[in-house]
This record gives C-alpha cells, structure tokens and sequence, in this order.
C-alpha cells in the first residue's frame, strides 16, 4: 500500500453527560481523527484516544499530536506498507507513545481492509457478527443517584456494569449497590487508587460476587497485583498496568491478573492487541476491550478486535448516544439489549460524516512525503 497522506482531525467534542472516576470529573473530550489516503485518494480511518491530561497514562493529546505530526504520520508517508502489521515494526525507534501509534496505525489498518474490499473485524482476524456490550458508570454524588443510573442501564439490556470506585466511595457504596440488584453481572474500576495498605478493604469486596476489580493499584505495577490477587476470591483484571505485549507477559507468568482489558490504544494499536490476545488466549486469560469514551471511529476499531474469540467478556462499545449528542459516524453504534451487530460494509464498517465532524473540528494538519521531515536517527 502506498499512503500519500495523513490527516490529522483535531476535534473538541463535548461529552453529553459528566464522566467521574477517581482522577476527577471529565466533561470534553479531545480527539484526533487520523485519515490516511492512498495514491487512488480512498480514506482509512484510525482514532487517538489519549486523555486531555496525563492521569490515566503517560499520554495525553498535546503531546500525542506532536508524535503523530513529528514521527508516525511522517514515517507513513516516506514508506511503503504491504501489511498493517509492519507499522509497529517501523514504529519501533520512537519508544511508547501507544496511543499516538495507534491511532496512525488504525488509519492503515482501516485503508488495508478497504482496499481488499474485507471489514476491518475480517482482516483483523475475528469471526463474530455480534458482539456483547457493558456500560461503564462514572461516580455519582450520592448512592441513591447511582443506583437510579444503574437501573436505567439495566432496563436498556447491558450485559455487564461496571462502577467506579475509590476510596471513600467503596465497599457501603457496592453493598447499596448490590442489596439493590443482587443477580446482575456487576465489576467496579479503581483507576489504580488503593495501595497494598488497602487489603483488608479490597478483600472486603469478595463477598459482592463481583466479576472482577479492575485496576485497584498503582497504574504500571505488576508485583503487588500478583500479592493481591493471591489474597483475594474475586479476579483482578489489569488495565493500566497492560500496556505492552511485555507487561501482558510478565503479569499472566507472575499471576497477577485472571482477566485483561485490552484497550488497542493503551497496547499501541491492533498488531499489538492481536499478540496480547494470542497469548492470553494460550493462557485461558479472558478478555475484554476497554472504551476510552471514544468517537464513533475509535468505537468501530473496538468493535472490530472484539470480534476475536477470546474477548469472550462483553466490552466498553456502548452506544454512541451514550456519549455524544451527535457522533461523527453514519450510521452511529447502536447497542440493543446488550448486543452490536458488527457491519458487513468494508473496513470500519461506517462513513465519516465530515459535515457532523466539522462542527467539533479545531484544525486539520496534513503531512504528505513531500513535507515530512526526513527521520534523522541520533546514534
Ligand atoms: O465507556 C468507556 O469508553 C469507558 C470509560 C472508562 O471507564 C474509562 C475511560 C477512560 C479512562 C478511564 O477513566 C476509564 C477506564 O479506566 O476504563
Ligand atoms: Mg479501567
């Protein structure tokens, strides 16, 4: 494949309602949209999911625009592709930044699969035509308002919820919760807000029937996980602390985790997400894909991993109109008790409304071969 160009949509989209986790309230979302065009001008689309700020990780869109206009767009355009598995190889100077690689690598992975006139589920690798879906919750100020939020999303048919916990709204909070719906299939996310200190509390969790406590410590950590885990019934999922094939290695050996969240941003894209499945699967590690409150772009590459068949727990693809007012995909996500179709039409399986992209639309950077900067390597 030859790419001529990228194109680097920086959007602001307003969230339609608040999202709280236990690094703070989130009402803005900062996207950028990656489109990469061949010599024939058809389009592949990849999302950038990096947060406003650096709290989840390291990363955070300022900087990952700058890695994208600076390193990865440029390396795209200088170099011919015959598989969207060679970007992370050709990626591999510039270290971490996942996200920014990501979303580049996503735009390719969505061109390839368009030029072979396949979906991006299908070139990926992944069977499934539907998909399960869960809802993830942000704190609410009071229990009584959560509790009304989980029956909403209970009555639209999820398959899993899961809250967010952290200290000071914890173990009373889940046993409101869980007095109130004793039978539904329910997990509570952290955001790495408790220490090894904090056992005797997270132990007090086992007695919820909970799914799994996803990242209850220190983002990147994998040896206290694995003391953790030792300790307590309920199965630890990693998120944070994944964000390599390495670190999905070591905590699957170190037993650290007994499920993973895979989020193809965090792991540096769907080659990635690819191996880190392989080997879990290998390990009968169950997986799930985690939403980063993505666009509808970032949504359908989600959709698309999940397809393969050891993400065998329903995921973070809810609805767009769980997020946004309007999204900037036609037809939008649509989840229906708990279940998205995944589309038949080629790679992401939607179009881009630009119209509706647009209005959200700060600026566009475009780096084609003639304007890249040649990489120059300092060893
Ligand atoms: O619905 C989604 O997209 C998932 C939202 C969600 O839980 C998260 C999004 C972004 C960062 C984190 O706060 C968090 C997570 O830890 O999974
Ligand atoms: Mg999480």
């Amino acid at each position: 494949m030859k790419i001529k160009e990228i194109r680097l949509h920086e959007l602001e989209m307003e969230m339609k309602n608040p999202f709280t986790t236990s690094f703070g309230t989130q009402t803005k979302r900062h996207i950028t949209i990656v489109e990469a065009v061949n010599t024939d001008g058809l389009s592949g689309f990849g999302e950038c999911v990096a947060g406003e700020d650096p709290l989840y990780s390291e990363e955070f869109m300022d900087s990952a625009l700058i890695a994208m206009n600076k390193y990865f767009a440029p390396l795209i355009v200088q170099n011919e592709i015959s598989h969207p598995d060679e970007v992370w190889d050709l990626f591999a100077p510039f270290k971490k930044n996942n996200m920014a690689k990501s979303g580049i690598e996503g735009a390719v992975w969505d061109l390839y699969a368009k030029e072979n006139g396949m979906t991006l589920a299908e070139a990926v690798g992944g069977g499934k035509t539907e998909v399960d879906v869960g809802i993830s919750l942000g704190l609410e100020d009071t229990d009584e308002l959560l509790l009304e939020k989980i029956q909403e999303k209970v009555d639209e048919g999820y398959k899993r919820i899961k809250v967010k916990i952290k200290p000071g709204r914890d173990v009373p909070m889940i046993r409101r919760v869980r007095a109130n719906f004793p039978d539904i299939p329910l997990m509570v996310d952290a955001n790495s807000a408790y220490t090894l200190d904090d056992i005797e509390l997270l132990k007090a969790l086992d007695e919820f029937d909970l799914m799994m406590i996803e990242q209850p410590l220190a983002a990147g950590d994998i040896v206290d996980h694995a003391k953790l885990q030792k300790e307590l019934k309920t199965p630890i999922c990693l998120d944070e602390s994944i964000d390599s094939f390495q670190a999905a290695a070591a905590a699957i050996e170190l037993g650290s985790c007994e499920i993973i969240n895979v989020k193809v941003g965090r792991v540096g894209g769907i080659t990635q997400s690819k191996r880190i499945h392989d080997l879990a699967a290998k390990h009968d590690i169950p997986l799930w894909c985690g939403g980063m409150l993505e666009a509808g772009v970032g949504r359908l590459h989600n959709i698309a991993i999940t397809t393969l068949s050891n993400f065998t727990l329903p995921g973070d693809t809810a609805s767009s109109s769980r997020y946004w007012e309007e999204d900037i995909i036609t037809p939008e996500v649509v989840a229906e008790q708990g279940v998205v179709q995944v589309s038949d039409k080629p790679g992401i399986g939607a179009e881009v409304d630009f119209t509706k992209m647009e209005k959200y639309l700060k600026q566009t950077i475009i780096i084609t071969e003639e304007d890249a900067p040649d990489m120059v390597f300092f060893n």
